[in-house]
This record gives C-alpha cells, structure tokens and sequence, in this order.
C-alpha cells in the first residue's frame, strides 16, 4: 500500500482528542496531545541537529543570555514531517486563537489555512520560516520567553519532545508560567514523553473572572537538564521578520 508521510501525520493529528485539547487550552494555557509521533521519527528529526545543511540559522543561547544549549531554525523547504505537522496542526488551532481574540476584544481573525496565514505573514515582512530544533545537554536551560518575531502572532505553538525522559536526559521539564494582572504568577510544569507535544500560548490569553475577561500573559522555558541529552522540535505558525 503506498503510505504518504503527509497524509498519515493528518490522519494522526484528526484523531487527537479535539474536545479535550481545547478545553485545556481554555483553561490552563497549555495541552498535551499523548502520542504524535513515533520513536524512530523522533530519532530521525533529532538526527537531523547535527547536519551542514537544512537550517537558515543556528542560536548559541548563552550569547544572548536566553539560557545554555542551542537550537536551529530550519530554512525553507521543512522537513516533510515537520511542514505536514504545521499544516495539519494550524485549522484544528486556527478556532482557538480566533475565540480567544474576540475574547479579548481583539480584531484580529486567522483564516483556517496555514496557506492563507503565511501569506499573510510574508505580506507583513515576515518571511523567513521558524520551526526550529533545541538541544541541550546536562546544566543546560532555556530561560522563560515568549516567541515573537513581528507583528504577525499566531497565539499558539506547539513544541515535541524528541527524546524519552529518564533513559535519554533527567530534568529539564517544559515549564509555563502566567502572569495574572496585579496579581502573583502562576507555575505550570508539563510532563512529557518521547514524541508528545505539548500546544500552549504564545505570549497570552483570556481569562474569564469575576468581572468580565482579562489577560493573563504567558512564558514558557526548560528546567535545567540534571543528566543527558533533551531535543525539542518547536513548531511556531508565524513566520519570522
Ligand atoms: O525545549 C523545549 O521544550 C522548549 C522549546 C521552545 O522554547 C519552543 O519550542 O519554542
Ligand atoms: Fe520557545
């Protein structure tokens, strides 16, 4: 039987739990998927960090005080696998950032395509693509951050994690955290497994209160990893100025 990557990635994300995944994101920021993608694709994506060619750049974090370890951005054309999770990823997301926006009293709509955004995106300058590959090794973290490269913001990402913890790394949990207004933060730490990703804010959210919604504002890093290797394969919808 021929078998298309593409097609078996949005068979996989279709079947997520469409339901649930929302409805976390409402109500804590962040959702984890279960099982995306297998070992060997993990293998396969990490794999790829040690390569010349596929990147458009590479971040050395110590050097712009962002943390310790390092990532790539990939350079156009993706990977297969990692443009087909985008693609597929974006209209089951598209929604979510749509309601929060008029949640917020924001004018701002996402059309359901990714197609349609990118365009939207390289109208606005922002043209160079941002899936990016971490790694890290032992003492290694990445600092609290938002992942803002213009005016162009889809308010959710996705990270997976590439390697199992326990057997390739200790530590470095993903952790979230929301800043509420005038009030004190709010931590969350977000287990993980080989191949599971985790859907989380960018930058923030609404939040209903007592008196109407507010703004909660989100960042998200990477505990110190104690022993081992961690890789991250980041998937950000809004392209880069
Ligand atoms: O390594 C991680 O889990 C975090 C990656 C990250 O900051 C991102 O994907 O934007
Ligand atoms: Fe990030």
């Amino acid at each position: 039987m021929r078998h298309s990557r593409g097609m078996d990635i949005a068979n996989r994300i279709a079947a997520l739990d469409w339901a649930r995944i929302p409805a976390e994101l409402d109500g804590f920021g962040a959702a984890t998927t279960g099982a995306l993608l297998t070992p060997g694709e993990c293998a396969g994506l990490a794999a790829l960090y040690g390569r010349e060619d596929g990147f458009r750049s590479r971040v050395v974090m110590a050097r712009h005080g962002f943390g310790r370890g390092e990532y790539r951005y990939f350079a156009n054309p993706l990977p297969p696998l990692v443009g087909a999770l985008r693609e597929a990823l974006y209209p089951r997301l598209a929604p979510v950032a749509n309601a929060w926006n008029a949640a917020l009293g924001l004018p701002r709509r996402f059309p359901p395509g990714l197609a349609a955004f990118t365009a939207e995106c390289h109208a606005a300058g922002q043209a160079r693509p941002t899936p990016l590959l971490l790694r890290y090794g032992p003492g290694d973290y990445n600092c609290l951050h938002q992942d803002l490269y213009g005016e162009q913001v889809f308010p959710l990402q996705v990270a997976i994690l590439l390697s199992e913890p326990g057997r390739d790394f200790e530590g470095g949990e993903f952790v979230l955290t929301e800043q509420r207004p005038r009030m004190q933060s709010r931590a969350e730490v977000v287990p993980l497994r080989q191949g599971e990703a985790v859907v989380f804010a960018v930058h923030h959210r609404p939040v209903r209160g007592t008196r109407g919604v507010y703004r909660v504002m989100l960042r998200h890093g990477v505990s110190r990893i104690r022993m081992g290797e961690r890789f991250t394969l980041g998937v950000i919808f809004h392209d880069a100025a």
